[in-house]
């Protein structure tokens, strides 16, 4: 059973000369219980994404369904109470004036909200915090209530835009995982909007990357991450270097041994090369030019015998000296992406 899907969803705001196209012929899929984090820089198109989805944008074109019913098909859209989709947003929208368990029970709409709301609150962790009220809570223990709001009329989906955004990084790690544990064992589906690929990474069953309102990939997080279609979703989910090389068997050629391209002398394709990738050795063809500490490891920026610039991480118990020279390797079994420049 799907329990999302959008088939060619064109969104538009604005008219005429000032029409920004915020999705562009969107097609996704999301599978039953399947967590899909959404990532893309700013204004790319994800919180227009998930407002489609929870009836708050209309869209121009194309179709939603939830399950087997169609939500919006540019025409006729239900209305958002009647699609059974869960919302937690970064400003956790909290009724300051209610009590935490009457938040949790606000959108029960039947005689069971005190025991659900009761159930809700054990299942986040915040029973004890019952009868607080917002401005009593920490930020963390905020975004834990509004999840559990948002998950006690039973929700068909989760729609969750940037939850985390307001902690800070011990906590937003910590409540991140905390949330989607909840998701995976109450089995609700989710989308998760961030622009932070370590939260995409760790979160999604697979990830959704967008750009200018398109979805340009959507794959595993291992696949996006060592796989990426392109430069953009290269770059987009970490760090990487590109070394350019005439043609895919340039790289079958090389042995491993990174030291050994040579310049091609026009080419518009690159090897991406993540620094985990490299690894460095006795020997000649590249030096060592910068030494940059990043706690667990050193990242050194090497230079090839080509002239290009790649990264490599090592233990911070085999220190190499910046400027001495040493011989640049891929990881033994690493099959690197060639992609178009
Ligand atoms: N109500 C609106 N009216 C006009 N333009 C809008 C409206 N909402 C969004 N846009 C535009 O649509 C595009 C997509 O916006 P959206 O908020 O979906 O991006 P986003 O990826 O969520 O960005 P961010 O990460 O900054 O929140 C942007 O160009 C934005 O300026």
């Amino acid at each position: 059973m799907t329990a999302l899907q959008f088939d060619h969803v064109t969104k538009r705001f604005g008219r005429f000369d000032r029409q920004v196209v915020a999705l562009d012929d969107v097609s996704i899929q999301l599978a039953d219980h399947e967590v899909l984090a959404l990532v893309g820089p700013s204004g790319c198109g994800k919180s227009t994404l998930l407002r489609a989805i929870a009836g708050i944008h209309p869209i121009d074109e194309g179709t939603i369904r939830l399950g087997d019913r169609v939500v919006d098909d540019g025409r006729v859209q239900m209305p958002p109470e009647k699609r059974r989709v869960g919302l937690v947003f970064q400003e956790h929208a909290l009724f300051p004036h209610l009590s935490v368990t009457d938040n949790v029970a606000f959108g029960v709409r039947d005689d069971t909200a005190p025991t659900r709301a009761a159930e809700m609150l054990d299942l986040v962790g915040m029973s004890e915090y019952a009868d607080r009220y917002p401005h009593e809570l920490s930020g963390g223990e905020r975004q834990r209530v509004a999840l559990a709001r948002a998950l006690a009329p039973n929700p068909d989906l989760m729609l969750l835009d940037e939850p985390f955004a307001s902690l800070d990084t011990n906590l937003r790690a910590r409540v991140r995982d905390d949330v989607v544990a909840i998701l995976r064992s109450t089995r609700t589906p989710a989308v998760f909007v961030t622009h932070d690929q370590h939260d995409a990474l760790a979160v999604g069953d697979r990830i959704a990357v967008m750009r200018a309102g398109r979805v340009v990939q959507v794959a595993a997080p291992d696949v996006v991450f060592h796989r990426p279609v392109d430069r953009f979703v290269a770059s987009f989910m970490g760090e990487a270097s590109y070394v350019p090389v005439a043609a895919a068997s340039d790289v079958v050629g090389l042995a491993d041994e990174l030291t050994a391209l040579t310049e091609p002398e026009a080419t518009d394709r690159t090897l991406m090369l993540r620094p985990d990738d490299i690894v460095l050795e006795h020997g000649d063809g590249a030096v060592v030019e910068h030494a940059e500490f990043r706690g667990t490891v050193w990242c050194y920026t090497v230079r090839l015998a080509n002239g290009a610039a790649v990264k490599s991480l090592r233990n911070h118990l085999e220190p190499v000296q910046v400027g001495s020279s040493v011989q640049a390797r891929l990881r033994p079994g690493h099959h690197p992406v060639v992609l178009d420049a």
